[in-house]
């Protein structure tokens, strides 16, 4: 009986979140606990980078994380692009020879991450050369690459359709204990999280399991709701 209580990972505590002159999400209370998947949602501008960098600025080395922009280097390689998810593991000498002739035991594990991720074949290829859903699949290949316990994504599927979406978000949640990830299709949300974190007007409104939710709620959050994208993936799924 009784046992520990959880101890969540990260916790904020009726806090401000948000720049200098401009508060975005105030009083925010939450805290997200070890194997929790939870969905971040909420419209354009409702805070959830806010959130994601403040968890991130929190966490830090601990997760593994997926901006929104990216940050790739276009005139790099995908393997080299990917391989800087764990450039501070190595000394500088072995990240300069790795410039010049890749180090076989990196190279052998981002191939891997390429093949499930559908980029074989591209390795060597700049990533200026690369599509936006390719692009997209690097980010979250270095974010994997970085072998964390924990994810943080600021919507890594976002230009990438429902059906692979989902096949990606099932590869994030196969290495990963424990995730937070921004996204737009609430369908997935609900069949794919524990738990969903939802934003509007500066407030975190939506903190429940996300079995006790339904898409009416969630298409709450967004004041020009429409779930057509979400039944789109309804209907392809077998
Ligand atoms: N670096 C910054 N400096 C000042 N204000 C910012 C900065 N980044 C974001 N904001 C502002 O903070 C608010 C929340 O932005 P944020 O990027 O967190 O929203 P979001 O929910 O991630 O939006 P989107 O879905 O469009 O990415 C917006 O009003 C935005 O203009």
């Amino acid at each position: 009986m009784g046992g520990e209580p959880r101890r969540p990972l990260v916790a904020f505590e009726a806090e401000d979140l948000g720049y200098d002159n401009q508060v975005v999400l105030s009083r925010l209370a939450l805290a997200l606990y070890p194997g929790e998947r939870v969905a971040l949602l909420g419209p354009s501008g409702a805070g959830k980078s806010t959130l994601l960098e403040a968890l991130r600025r929190r966490l830090g080395d601990s997760a593994a994380w997926c901006p929104q922009q990216h940050g790739l280097v276009p005139q790099l390689a995908v393997y080299h692009n990917i391989y800087m998810g764990r450039l501070a593991e190595h000394s500088a000498l072995a990240n300069l020879w790795n410039l010049v002739r890749p180090l076989a035991g990196p190279w052998r594990q981002v191939a891997e991450l390429c093949d499930a991720l559908g980029l074989a074949g591209l390795m060597r290829r700049p990533v200026g050369q690369l599509s936006g859903g390719q692009r997209q699949r690097v980010a979250i290949a270095r974010a994997l690459y970085q072998q964390q316990e924990l994810f943080l994504g600021d919507e890594p599927v976002a230009s990438i359709d429902p059906h692979q979406a989902l096949r990606l978000l099932a590869l994030i949640e196969a290495r990963h204990a424990t995730a937070v990830i921004a996204l737009h299709y609430r369908e997935l949300a609900l069949s794919h999280f524990d738990r969903v974190w939802g934003l509007r007007d500066g407030q975190l409104v939506i903190d429940a399991p996300a079995r006790d939710l339904t898409l009416a709620d969630l298409d709450g959050l967004y004041p020009d709701a429409d779930s057509s994208a979400d039944e789109a993936i309804d209907r392809g799924q077998p």
